[in-house]
């Protein structure tokens, strides 16, 4: 486990939960890195095979408790898809900030053959990533844009 030095950063609790007691805490894996990896707590002699198409919801072992004004991004790694198919089938997955359940991750197997999660495996990635909620307000109709309703290529392709 690589650990950065991270002052003036909002904190970030992590709760680690009785099946991951092994288990290394998510971590940045380099000083640059966007995301903390999340590894699988899938217990060790249980390693869980996802069949092609298959999705499987895998558990982290962490409850995240994510500062006020940001969201936690569950997001797929790429070697994964890459090199097995395999990617999050809800990505980004959104950890909302007053969740305290334990983080999951929904995997799904879009490659050929059979991918095995093993306890400990580096899964996906989570980016800790600022949100802003805004005053929700109903009108009777839109304001006047140049766009207007414009979209899905109005502007021409070239
Ligand atoms: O990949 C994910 C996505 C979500 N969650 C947890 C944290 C999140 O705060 C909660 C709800 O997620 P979301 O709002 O995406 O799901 P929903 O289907 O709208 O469920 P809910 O009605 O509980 O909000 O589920 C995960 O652990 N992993
Ligand atoms: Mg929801």
């Amino acid at each position: 486990m690589t650990m950065h030095a991270l002052e003036n950063h909002p904190a970030l609790t992590l709760v680690r939960l009785p099946h991951a007691q092994d288990l290394d805490l998510p971590a940045y894996e380099t000083a640059g890195a966007a995301g903390m990896d999340l590894r699988a707590a899938v217990p060790p002699s249980e390693p869980v095979t996802i069949t092609p198409g298959g999705r499987v919801l895998v558990p982290t072992g962490f409850i995240f408790e994510i500062p006020a004004g940001y969201e936690g991004q569950v997001r797929p790694r790429s070697g994964l898809a890459f090199k097995h198919g395999i990617t999050c089938l809800n990505t980004p997955g959104t950890i909302d900030s007053d969740y305290r359940g334990e983080v999951k991750v929904l995997l799904i197997n879009l490659g050929v053959e059979d991918f095995v999660v093993e306890r400990g495996m580096r899964i996906a990635q989570m980016v800790i990533a600022p949100v802003t909620q805004v005053a929700i307000r109903e009108a009777g109709g839109a304001s006047a844009t140049a766009r207007g309703a414009g979209g899905f290529g109005s502007t021409g392709s070239k």
